[in-house]
This record gives C-alpha cells, sequence and structure tokens, in this order.
C-alpha cells in the first residue's frame, strides 16, 4: 500500500466558519486516498465542557453552558450548511447525548471517569461537522470513530495507549478503508477494551497524529497551528522570535518537556523511533515551508525561552536533623509515582528537597498527607518555571530583569528559575 499522509487540524484551526472554508480550502489540494485527517475540538470546546463538568461536581446549574455550546456550533453550521442539511439532526442528536450522559451521578470516586464520558463530545461533535462540510464541499472521506481504533487502560482522562492491540485495529478498521477515501477521526479520545471512552491527555490530539502516523508507517505527519512553525519562543510571549526551519527530534522533545505548548510532549517519540517527519505548519499561510522535525545532525544552538505556567514549588524539610539522603528521594519519589505527579525541576540541600510541579491541587492534598510525619512541607504556588536552552548571561539579563528567583538551576545548556510572576 502507499505511504499514508497524517494531516492533524486542533481547535485553533477549526474555531469559527471561516477556520472550517480554511481547512476545506487546505484540504482541497492536498488530499490523497492515503490520507488520514485528525480533528480537535472547535476552538476552546473542550475548556467550556470541563467548566460544565466542575458545575455539575458543584451541584450547580448549568443547562445554560450547553445552550451556549450548542448554540456556538449551530451558529457555525447555519453559516456554512444549507438549511435542512442532516448536520442540523445530527448536532441535536449529540447535545441530547451530551444531556444524557450529564444526567449520570458524579462524585469524587468517578470523577475522571465521568469526564472522559463528557469531554469527548467537543471532537465528536466537531469531527461530525468538519466530515459533512468536507463532503458538501465533494472533498470525499469517510468518518472514523477514534474510540474503535485507539485501545488504551482504564487510566481515564490519561490513558496509556495499548500499542498492540491499537496497531491492530488500525490494520482492520482504518486500512482498508484508506485504501478508498481519507478518513477523517478525532484527536485525543480513546477507548478501552470494556467499551468505556478514555482520554490521552490534555491537548492529546498531536499525540493521536502521531499514534495513527506509527501504527500506520505514515510518509508523515503534518499539524497545522496558528503560528509559521516552531519558534524559539511562544509568540503570544516575546516580541522577537525566531522560526526553525528544522528541528531535530530530541531537540523538539526537550522543548515540549520543559512546556513549549506548541507540540504535545508524546507526539515525538513515536515519530522518532519510525523516522517518521513531523512537519509544523500555519494554517493562515499554508504554502509557507513551516518547521520539519526530523533526524537533523547539525546541534541547534538559537537560544529557546519557554516559559510554564501554574507551577507549584514544594519543599519537603526532614524534621530529625538527618542530613537529606537517597533513602528520602526513593520515599518522596515513590509516591509521586503512585499519585502519577511529575516533577519539572528537583533540588536538594542539606536538609531539604524541593521540587516543582504543574499545579494538581487533590493530588498534592494526598502527598502531603502520605508524607506529613516525615517532613515538614510548604508549598509556594502562581509560580512560573523558565527555561532558556543555550542561554548566554546577556539574555537571561534581559528576560528576567530585576525580578526575584524562588529556585535557580544552571547546566551548560541549560538555564532554570522559578519566577513569582506577580514580581514581573
Ligand atoms: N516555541 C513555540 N513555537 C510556536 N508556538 C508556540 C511555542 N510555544 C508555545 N507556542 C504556542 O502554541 C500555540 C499553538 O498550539 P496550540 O494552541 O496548542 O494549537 P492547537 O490547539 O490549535 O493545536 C501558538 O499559538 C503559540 O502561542
Ligand atoms: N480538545 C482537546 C485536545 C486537543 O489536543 O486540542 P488542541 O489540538 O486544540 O490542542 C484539548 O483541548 O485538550
Amino acid at each position: 500500500m502507499a505511504k499514508t499522509f497524517v494531516f492533524k487540524f486542533g481547535g485553533a484551526s477549526i474555531k469559527d466558519a471561516n477556520s472550517i472554508i480554511n481547512l476545506s480550502k487546505i484540504l482541497h489540494n492536498r488530499l490523497r486516498n492515503h490520507t488520514v485527517i485528525v480533528v480537535s475540538a472547535m476552538g476552546k470546546t473542550t475548556n467550556a465542557l470541563e467548566v460544565i463538568i466542575s458545575k455539575k461536581m458543584d451541584m450547580k446549574e448549568y443547562s445554560s453552558n450547553i445552550t451556549i455550546l450548542k448554540n456556538y456550533h449551530l451558529d457555525i453550521c447555519q453559516t456554512i450548511f444549507p438549511e435542512n442539511h442532516p448536520i442540523f439532526p445530527t448536532l441535536e442528536n449529540q447535545f441530547l447525548k451530551l444531556s444524557n450522559a450529564l444526567d449520570y451521578s458524579l462524585s469524587k470516586e468517578n470523577y475522571d471517569e465521568f469526564y472522559d464520558s463528557i469531554i469527548c463530545f467537543g471532537e465528536l461533535v466537531a469531527s461530525r461537522i468538519v466530515h459533512e462540510y468536507l463532503c458538501l464541499k465533494n472533498i470525499f472521506c469517510l468518518w472514523q470513530d477514534a474510540r474503535d481504533l485507539i485501545e488504551t487502560n482504564e487510566d481515564f482522562r490519561f490513558a496509556k495507549v495499548n500499542w498492540e492491540k491499537s496497531k491492530k485495529n488500525i490494520k482492520k478498521q482504518l486500512l482498508p478503508k484508506l485504501e478508498q477515501f481519507p478518513v477523517l477521526t478525532q484527536g485525543f479520545i480513546s477507548g478501552a477494551a470494556s467499551g468505556k471512552t478514555t482520554t490521552l491527555g490534555r491537548e492529546g490530539s498531536d499525540f493521536t497524529a502521531a499514534i495513527l502516523a506509527a501504527c500506520l508507517g505514515a510518509a508523515s505527519v503534518t499539524i497545522w497551528k496558528d503560528v509559521p512553525g516552531v519558534l524559539n519562543a511562544d509568540p503570544k510571549r516575546f516580541e522577537k522570535t525566531v522560526k526553525f526551519d528544522e528541528l531535530d527530534y530530541r531537540e523538539a522533545a526537550e522543548l515540549t518537556y520543559y512546556g513549549a505548548s506548541v507540540i504535545h510532549p508524546k507526539t515525538i517519540k513515536p515519530l522518532a523511533n519510525q523516522n517518521i517527519p513531523l512537519f509544523v505548519k500555519s494554517f493562515l499561510d499554508p504554502d509557507a515551508a513551516g518547521t520539519k522535525i526530523h533526524g537533523v545532525k547539525q546541534p541547534n544552538t538559537v537560544p529557546c525561552i519557554v516559559v510554564k505556567d501554574q507551577q507549584i514549588l514544594v519543599s519537603f524539610k526532614v524534621t530529625d536533623f538527618t542530613f537529606i539522603s537517597e533513602a528520602h528521594l526513593h520515599q518522596i519519589y515513590g509516591e509521586l509515582e503512585k499519585l502519577k505527579l511529575r516533577v519539572n525541576l528537583l533540588q536538594t540541600s542539606a536538609i531539604s528537597i524541593s521540587l516543582v510541579m504543574d499545579n494538581q491541587i487533590f493530588k498534592l492534598e494526598k502527598l502531603t498527607e502520605k508524607l506529613k510525619a516525615v517532613y515538614e512541607i510548604k508549598y509556594n504556588s502562581g509560580l512560573q518555571l523558565l527555561t532558556i536552552k543555550n542561554h548566554n548571561a546577556a539574555l537571561v539579563k534581559e528576560i528576567l530583569g530585576e525580578q526575584p528567583l524562588l529556585l535557580e538551576q544552571i547546566t551548560r545548556a541549560t538555564f532554570q528559575a522559578v519566577i513569582q510572576p506577580s514580581a514581573q
């Protein structure tokens, strides 16, 4: 079979009627039979669904939120579809299903499972709309439920991919379709063997594209973004940025690890393992080259700046006058592992261990509960973690200014600092 191309369109690329029209124009000249199109939820739909779930959890009224979300999708459809198009009953049906799913009881115990059963509607609705619109424009493609392709365990919200099963599903269900037509499916959502809906972690649609590409041995993956490619810093935060024409898999993976949100961190590995190139291109300027991520021999020397928000600095001080040892690290990391909490930065001193993590308040409460007998534990929240790869003194000074640092770590290649943003 000819090699497959995977295209992924995120929320920003389908946020309104004009964006969907633009997507169809991008695909018009580029679509071949062996193409998989992966779409996320439209605009900020996933955030809106999260608000509905949290209102349900707090036993607050959420019906107006559903109406707003439904009207948002309906307005888009009314602009791009003729009256009486079958998308309108489909939309009604999807929102009825959403309301029914929200009627199930929700508690702290089933929160993550319930979350996945609701959050998937963003991708399901978006994929129906984009699919119908492409067909309307004579860009014929088939709709596929990603939950029947990507099989995971039941770690709801952060499900782990069963690669063997997923490969089998993809061979059986996706390949025969691709022989005939391009296929459109959803990012982010997946399914457990039990049939329950799972998800791959917020912003996981890039990862979906990589999973499908790896299982199909694809020719390439292209993720369409609102930026010209991968830049040396987020253009929403920094005025002067440099676009990379190409970037090595390792460099790209490292940037995503530090928090460069342009690509989901899990995306690179499956592609690098099979040498599948990843193109990051602009849906606003689709003919421009973008960035090609692949095996590049020459190391990058351009400084890269990454800022990660909503960080928490947790310090564990031993209370029995012993010094910090490997056993303390082992104990703390054991609890972190159990809670699936990831450390973004670690620093030890004679009597304390400092960890920088994403702020996940419920999990941190559990961590404190487990370890408070052995350590005096203190938190600082609302922090930023700044990482500068290929740093130099002038750049560090320019970015930091007079901001007070809570913690600093420097290696030859990387500068990292924890900052209290209110002091900016
Ligand atoms: N190093 C970087 N290069 C380019 N964009 C970046 C970088 N770091 C962060 N970004 C941000 O990533 C955004 C695109 O990613 P994202 O919003 O997740 O796309 P989508 O959800 O549409 O797939 C850009 O708008 C930009 O603000
Ligand atoms: N819709 C999901 C998955 C995703 O990846 O979206 P996007 O491609 O817009 O980042 C989210 O917002 O988390």
